[in-house]
């Protein structure tokens, strides 16, 4: 996508320094600047932090985090040391532990001489996909919003947290479908939730801002109201980790939203890769739910009125507090699943008309 008017993709690779450069999505939206990884260490750190955050983006990240420590070293025990501190960084969604999987398995059977050039072509392999299936699904997303137009001025959809193209590598996820209904020359407006507590939902909005696309930023809690008063045609969201069954795990407040929209009978979408899709999960009771640190609740981080970076404690340090990063939504509370290879129902034989070569027996 654009940034001010130049094509930007999240992450860029420099083999040549031995580094990869990632927007600092801590920054956003008050600063737009990049930043250097140049070792598995900063690269662990980057996801941990949510420097660089978005379910396919981490998985991406983690592929040229394995890429960075087989740069210094690359005999087996780095390979295992580096696939598992960057799997200790964040559980939820299956994209980084799919990708370090496939890197991994990739780089095995090679000679040490050749695994640092074939992890930088195959973490370059893995970024190049999610592009393609990216932009593949706002096709298919489109397909699905383009029946809804036309009902109103305006097509109204709603979404959740950011799962735009700052989530992957480019186009998005969950905005995909709304960029090409834009482009398209459908008249569109988003209702951005906030997604307390890290408040993804600006990131949301910086990039719609700039990409032209009308929206409107909603405190989470404004979300029922909204869809009871039947001023959202569709809700489209991106996941973390989609369950054989077709339950989605995705930012904590995306199963109110989805319990909102079914009693309002507005449809429920959520776009997602391949990658996100995790075909030996049965259930949404099987995800593992990522606990953050209580100081994400504690403390709001935001700009003082003379634009400086400023952190507000709301609570005392010794407030209990709890902070789940996601929930899971129930697969009969979703309308459809869009992938790269189309739509389907939220359900197991949904997701294997969409992969058959997953049907197993
Ligand atoms: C394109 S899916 C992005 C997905 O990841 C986000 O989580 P986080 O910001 O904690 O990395 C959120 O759940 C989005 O829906």
């Amino acid at each position: 996508m654009n940034v001010n008017g130049t094509p930007t993709r999240t992450i860029r690779p420099a083999p040549a320094a031995r580094a990869v450069d990632i927007i600092d999505q801590t920054a956003l939206p008050h600063d737009f600047r990049w930043l250097r990884l140049a070792s598995l260490a900063e690269a662990a750190h980057a996801i941990r932090s949510m420097q660089v955050r978005g379910a396919p983006l981490i998985g991406v990240t983690a592929a040229y985090g394995v890429a960075l420590a087989l740069t210094v070293h690359a005999d087996d025990a780095t390979l295992r040391q580096a696939v598992a501190t960057l799997a200790a960084t964040r559980p939820t969604a299956v994209n980084l532990h799919w990708a370090l999987a496939r890197i991994a398995a990739h780089l095995a059977p090679l000679p040490e001489a050749q695994r640092a050039d074939a992890a930088w072509a195959e973490a370059a392999a893995i970024a190049e996909e999610d592009v393609a299936q990216c932009r593949a699904i706002g096709t298919h997303g489109l397909a699905l919003l383009r029946p809804l137009a036309g009902r109103r001025g305006r097509l109204q959809l709603m979404t959740h947290c950011n799962a735009g193209w700052l989530a992957t590598v480019d186009h998005g996820t969950a905005l995909a479908p709304i960029y090409a209904a834009f482009d398209a020359g459908i008249p569109v407006h988003v209702w951005v939730s906030e997604t307390r507590p890290r408040n993804q939902g600006l990131l949301t909005a910086w990039e719609l801002a700039q990409h032209g696309v009308p929206h409107t930023v909603i405190a989470d809690n404004a979300a029922g109201l909204l869809l009871a008063r039947g001023e959202v045609d569709a809700v489209i969201v991106g996941a973390d980790r989609i369950a054989a069954n077709g339950d989605v795990a995705n930012k904590v407040g995306t199963y109110l939203k989805a319990l909102a929209a079914y009693a309002a009978d507005v449809p429920f979408f959520v776009a997602a890769p391949r990658s996100t899709i995790d075909f030996a999960c049965a259930s949404g009771a099987d995800i593992p739910i990522e606990e953050r640190e209580g100081d994400e609740v504690r403390v709001v981080h935001g700009r003082d009125d003379a634009g400086q970076p400023a952190a507000v404690r709301q609570l005392p340090a010794s407030e209990a507090v709890a902070n789940p990063a996601f929930d899971v939504t129930r697969a009969n509370l979703v309308a459809a699943i869009i992938s790269e290879r189309g739509s389907a129902p939220a359900s197991t034989d949904g997701l294997l008309s969409l992969y058959p070569e997953e049907r197993r027996g």
